[in-house]
């Protein structure tokens, strides 16, 4: 069935397709490209630093949540085998600087600052940071490239709450905001993102001795959700699973077109968390490698296209566990590289700041939009969220409020 596109589809622009075109007459866009900006929040999901982090750290990403304690002891020993500290933070450390240079080069003058939600440094801080710095109005990227409530509205609700205390810190007035939050759309499907997969991937495949890579099947991998999450986040337009097919077939036919061959792809799932009772997306990548193995696949590469960096899910689940599988199978297996600060992912993700900021002048101009850039099937997603989407499951509304969007508390 072809995609419902008119539920993600922005209004078509009406207006014209050059976003320097959309601009008032009085608009210095062409001096201050990111206008009405005045800085980037890279706005991630922050891990532990050391061991005696590791269990506060759980806490704060699971309060509420109903994760079974055993689960708990199991993620607490994947940190503990790394030492009790994350790859993630040097990791948004490295992007930060890189985001910075790219910036710089474009002649773009934008501070960059970085805040996490579940450890230091919080989103608060960052955002007191920006405030003390002169910040008005700010846009938050996400290190989350897909939409679902993991992926975005739970990054929205913190954002709110976390402009919330800096409110209450600063002694503001009820209701006042610090700082005006907008938000890039989720980037799955932009170019940047797309192109340095295909770089990864047909890297990987190089890794792999000929015969290994001639049939080698390419097996993309994402964090899995509840299905329950999954159903609530077909309001957004295609559902979780749905924006990664979409990615996957339009990486694994470039990949194809590459290496002059046809590429067989699948698309498997790690790091499930909730209680047995409750169903989450599968084939989880392990038992997916056996069954690949018992079909007489010989060679596989792992793609992770649902992370776009070698944080924990993808040192511990698939370096660690998925490889230690696929080498008792007996299968060949090289792991393709996560976007993290490659070129084009960088270059990708200020084009979508700067895409995001031309959006912004416009609507404040009463202009219509661009439409953004998007590559494979679906089109480019939403700007700002549409009513009720992302959310946890589907049915009542949950009363959380949200930032960057026209319903913050569907
Ligand atoms: C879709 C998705 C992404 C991808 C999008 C994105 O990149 O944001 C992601 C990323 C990450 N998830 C991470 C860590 C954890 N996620 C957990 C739990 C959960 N994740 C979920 C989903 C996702 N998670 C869900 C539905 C849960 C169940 C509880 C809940 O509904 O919240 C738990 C609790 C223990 C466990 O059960 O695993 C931990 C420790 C880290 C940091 C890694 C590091 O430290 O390097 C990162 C980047
Ligand atoms: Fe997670």
């Amino acid at each position: 069935m072809a995609p419902d596109t008119s539920l993600s589809t922005p209004t078509p622009a009406a207006g014209p397709t050059d976003p320097t075109l959309a601009q008032p007459a009085d608009d210095h866009s062409a001096d201050q490209p990111a206008a009405p900006y005045d800085a980037l929040l890279l706005y991630s999901f922050g891990g532990p630093n050391g061991p005696d982090d590791v269990l506060p750290f759980l806490r704060n990403v699971t309060a509420g949540k109903g994760i079974p304690d055993e689960r708990l002891a199991e993620v607490a020993e994947h940190y503990h085998h790394f030492g009790g500290a994350s790859p993630i933070n040097a990791q948004n450390l490295a992007l930060q600087e890189a985001l910075r240079d790219e910036l710089a080069r474009r002649g773009v003058d934008l501070p960059v600052v970085w805040g996490n939600r579940n450890w230091e440094p919080y989103t608060r801080e960052a955002l007191a940071a920006a405030r003390a710095g002169g910040a008005q109005r700010i846009v938050a990227l996400v290190t989350s490239a897909y939409a679902s409530y993991s992926g975005c509205r739970q990054y929205r609700e913190n954002l709110w709450a976390a402009l919330g205390d800096v409110a209450v810190d600063l002694g503001l007035p009820d209701g006042e905001q610090p700082l005006v939050a907008d938000k890039v759309r989720p980037y799955f499907n932009h170019p940047g993102f797309v192109q340095a997969n295909v770089d990864a991937v047909t890297e990987a495949y190089g890794k792999l001795d000929a015969d290994a890579a001639a049939g080698a099947r390419l097996v993309f991998v994402t964090h899995s959700i509840p299905d329950t999450m999954e159903e609530a986040s077909a309001v957004s337009g295609a559902t979780y699973s749905a924006q990664h097919l979409d990615v996957a077939a339009t990486v694994a036919a470039a990949v194809g077109e590459r290496l002059g061959r046809d590429v067989t792809w699948d698309l498997a799932y790690c790091s499930r968390s909730g209680p047995p009772s409750q169903p989450w997306l599968e084939p989880d990548v392990n038992d997916h490698l056996e069954a690949l193995a018992a079909d007489g696949v010989r060679s596989v590469v792992l793609s992770p296209i649902g992370f776009i960096s070698d944080h924990m899910e993808v040192a511990f689940d698939l370096d660690t566990e998925a490889l230690e599988t696929a080498a008792t199978l007996g299968l060949a297996a090289v792991r393709a590289d996560t976007v993290g600060t490659r070129e084009p992912f960088v270059r990708g993700l200020v084009d979508l700041v700067l895409e995001r900021a031309a959006l912004a002048r416009a609507t404040d101009a009463g202009l219509d939009a661009p439409q953004g850039a998007a590559v494979g099937a679906l089109p480019a997603w939403r700007d700002v969220c549409r009513p009720g989407c992302c959310r946890q499951r589907a049915g009542e509304p949950s009363g959380i409020p949200a930032a960057c969007s026209t319903d913050p508390w569907s």
